[in-house]
């Protein structure tokens, strides 16, 4: 319920507070009266008593208000700003959608989207946060702890249930929410409990996202979850779709620098190839170390084969029988990397890894998957294959293995993407206990 409902006098003009925006459309006397309100959160008003002297009922928040987003507490207020002027360079607010908001990769990134970390110092931003019934009152806290935080950046926030409410014109979208696997599970094993989240999803992005949404899928297992939502969004391009392999490339890197005894600022052009899982493939052929070749600092190729790849391929299982649970420090820091090499220019000579659609790759992938690949960017959210990378036996042959297992993975979910009945006969090794 907004706070116009519960005060039909004072009408709500604005809560985009984006700069200009933010000169104050309220008369005096209701913007007295609103900033008197103890708390509105999200459109329960917990309020007292008021400038006035009107005395507010506490509302009892719907079933059906609950879906409907609504700006979260001193978010729902207008405001002036203290220094308008330093204001004038802002761009243009973006809405940026996270799903699973209320989980603890999310508990990372929000407050990184926030400060300007991601987007840039001169980019107000609204958060438009997806939970379910279950993490309703839990989305309430994460809300509340950003309205604590006092980023001048962050506009707007709002919590919602649904997902035709929360996609609404959003430009980014962060689909994180899904079941992680526990400890002796295969990422695949996911497959059919979060598939269908990305079928919904993919739906209702297709139906009131911006037509130029960038949307990047961390819910495991996510190559073929961003499959699945693409598929179910046919009016957004397939190339705005990306797979997180990103947390994938900074384990290589964190493991190239330890062997070669150097910082890992000093290694370059990690390539992840495929999926994120133990079928990836970290390219040490095309990767470099102080901008040689990995195998010229490196001479040991047995370990680059073997300890290497494999540390790299089961980190996350690893991690999990460490730590009892998933990753989410470091994946919300690889979120906001796969972001950042978005919007900004990638680095002369070098590259990034993301999982994106494969239609028309220069590799010879097969095309109708989304499999990680190296890419670069201009900084304007688009990317496009890097094409001059080399290719030795064993690295096609670690490819054509993930490859083979994305397309096994692709037939479990013919359900999900409108190409008939389902049929899941995956290879052995993702049924094996792979990461143990
Ligand atoms: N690609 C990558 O590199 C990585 C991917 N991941 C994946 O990211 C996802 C989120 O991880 P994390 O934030 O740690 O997980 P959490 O369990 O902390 O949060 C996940 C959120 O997903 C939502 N969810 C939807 N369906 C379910 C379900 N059936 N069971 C439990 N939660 C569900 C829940 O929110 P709500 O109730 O609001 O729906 C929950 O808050 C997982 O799938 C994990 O495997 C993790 C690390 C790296
Ligand atoms: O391993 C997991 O399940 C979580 C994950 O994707 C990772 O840490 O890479």
């Amino acid at each position: 319920m907004a706070v116009a409902e519960l005060y039909p006098s004072y009408t709500k003009t604005t809560i985009h507070s984006s700069s200009s925006q933010l000169s104050t459309r309220l008369s005096n006397r209701r913007r007295l009266s609103l900033r008197s309100l103890s708390r509105a959160q999200n459109g329960r008003v917990f309020c007292s008593v008021v400038s006035n002297q009107v005395q507010a009922p506490v509302a009892v928040q719907s079933e059906e208000a609950k879906k409907k987003p609504e700006c979260y507490g001193v978010f729902c207020l207008t405001y002036d700003l203290k220094a308008e002027d330093e204001t004038k360079s802002w761009k243009k607010l973006i809405n940026i959608a996270v799903s699973g908001a209320a989980g603890m990769i999310s508990n990372h990134l929000l407050f990184k989207l926030a400060s300007g970390e991601v987007f840039g110092p001169n980019q107000p931003i609204a958060l438009k946060l997806l939970g379910s019934e279950r993490s309703f009152q839990a989305l309430e806290g994460v809300a509340m702890e950003l309205e604590d935080s006092l980023f001048p950046l962050l506009r707007e926030v709002s919590i919602s249930i649904d997902p035709y409410d929360v996609f609404q014109d959003v430009d980014w979208a962060l689909l994180i929410g899904a079941k992680p696997r526990g400890p002796g599970m295969e990422r695949a094993s996911l497959l059919d409990l979060n598939g269908k989240i990305f079928a919904d999803q993919g739906k209702a992005l297709n139906a009131v996202a911006s037509r130029n949404v960038k949307v990047l899928v961390v819910g495991n297992p996510c190559n073929t979850n961003a499959l699945i939502c693409l598929k179910n969004a046919p009016n957004i391009p397939a190339k705005n779709f990306h797979a997180l392999t990103r947390l994938d490339e900074n384990r290589a890197k964190c493991q190239l620098a330890l062997e070669a005894g150097v910082f890992y600022d000093k290694v370059s052009n990690v390539t992840i190839w495929g999926n994120h899982s133990t079928t990836q493939v970290p390219d040490f052929l095309n990767a470099r170390i102080n901008g040689l070749p990995v195998k010229e600092v490196i001479n040991d190729i047995k370990w680059l084969e073997k300890e290497f790849t494999e540390r790299v391929q089961k980190r996350g299982g690893v991690l999990i029988q460490k730590w009892g649970r998933s990753s989410a420090a470091s994946t919300a820091v690889s979120i906001v990397d796969a972001i950042r090499s978005l919007v900004t220019p990638t680095p002369e000579g070098d590259w990034f890894s993301s999982g994106v659609y494969t239609k028309g790759n220069p590799y010879g992938i097969a095309e109708d998957l989304v499999f990680s690949m190296p890419c670069r960017s201009k900084g304007d959210g688009d990317y496009e294959l890097v094409k001059d990378v080399i290719f030795d036996d064993y690295l096609l042959n670690r490819i054509r293995k993930s490859e083979a297992e994305l397309l096994a993975e692709k037939k479990c979910v013919a359900h999900l993407t409108g190409e008939g009945i389902a049929v899941c006969d995956l290879p052995e090794d993702t049924m094996l206990p792979g990461e143990m």
